[in-house]
């Protein structure tokens, strides 16, 4: 068959919803993906769920997609400290909250490296049942005694390398062209380029 190569679009039944509690991720998530995917934002608290980031990330995308009937993105993001063999991690929320930003510094005390990575999942499910696709961004840098205002998370304990800011002395501009998030939602750009959906439109969703 001569036009084997010409794929058929893939029809999705409503636009992308980017299901998060944090505001904070949504307006980065808004910020950086632009117009470049029609998508509309639901707040839900997803169960913070264990294991490895990728896998919470795609189990995420499964409760998501049940819960909207329809076409999800979801991300979880983990910062970790190489000298704890890559913890917190996706507990980070956990520890963050107990222990603020001095205490993350203390875990690393009686350690000389300091160096750590901040990883974002993005995963995207067509909607309930089938199973989702992951796209991971990594943006490596160390943790430091915290700088900067402290309105998002641990921004302010995180020098990305490369720069004598930490994230959140850094501009949001700044920061969406470098971070985590960036990487990870590049990589589902360039998924949705590729994969060509065609999106009908639902008015009835929130
Ligand atoms: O509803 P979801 O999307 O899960 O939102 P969340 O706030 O529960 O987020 P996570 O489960 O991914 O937990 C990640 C933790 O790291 C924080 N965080 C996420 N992205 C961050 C970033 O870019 N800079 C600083 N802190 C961030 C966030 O506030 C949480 O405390
Ligand atoms: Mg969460």
């Amino acid at each position: 068959m001569a036009a084997a190569a010409a794929k058929a679009a893939v029809v999705l039944p409503r636009p992308v919803t980017f299901v998060t509690g944090n505001a904070k991720k949504l307006e980065e998530v808004k910020a950086i993906i632009g117009n470049s995917i029609p998508f509309k934002s639901l707040k839900l608290d997803l169960p913070e769920l264990q294991g490895e980031p990728e896998d919470i990330s795609k189990e995420k995308a499964r409760l998501a997609a049940l819960q909207v009937n329809g076409p999800v993105l979801v991300e979880d993001t983990c910062l970790c400290f190489n000298s704890l063999k890559g913890l917190p991690g996706p507990y980070i929320k956990w520890f963050l909250e107990k222990l603020g930003h001095e205490g993350l510094n203390n875990l690393l005390m009686a350690y000389e490296d300091k160096s750590a990575y901040a990883l974002c999942a993005f995963s995207f499910s067509r909607g309930p049942g089938a199973e989702p696709l992951t796209f991971l961004g990594k943006t490596p840098g160390k943790i430091v005694p915290a700088r900067g205002p402290t309105d998002f998370g641990w921004d302010p304990v995180f020098q990305p390398d490369g720069y004598d800011q930490t994230y959140a002395e850094m501009s949001k501009e700044e920061k969406n062209m470098i971070s985590h998030r960036y990487k990870s939602l590049a990589l589902v750009k360039s998924h949705f380029k590729e994969a060509g959906y065609v999106f009908q439109t639902d008015e009835d969703t929130i």
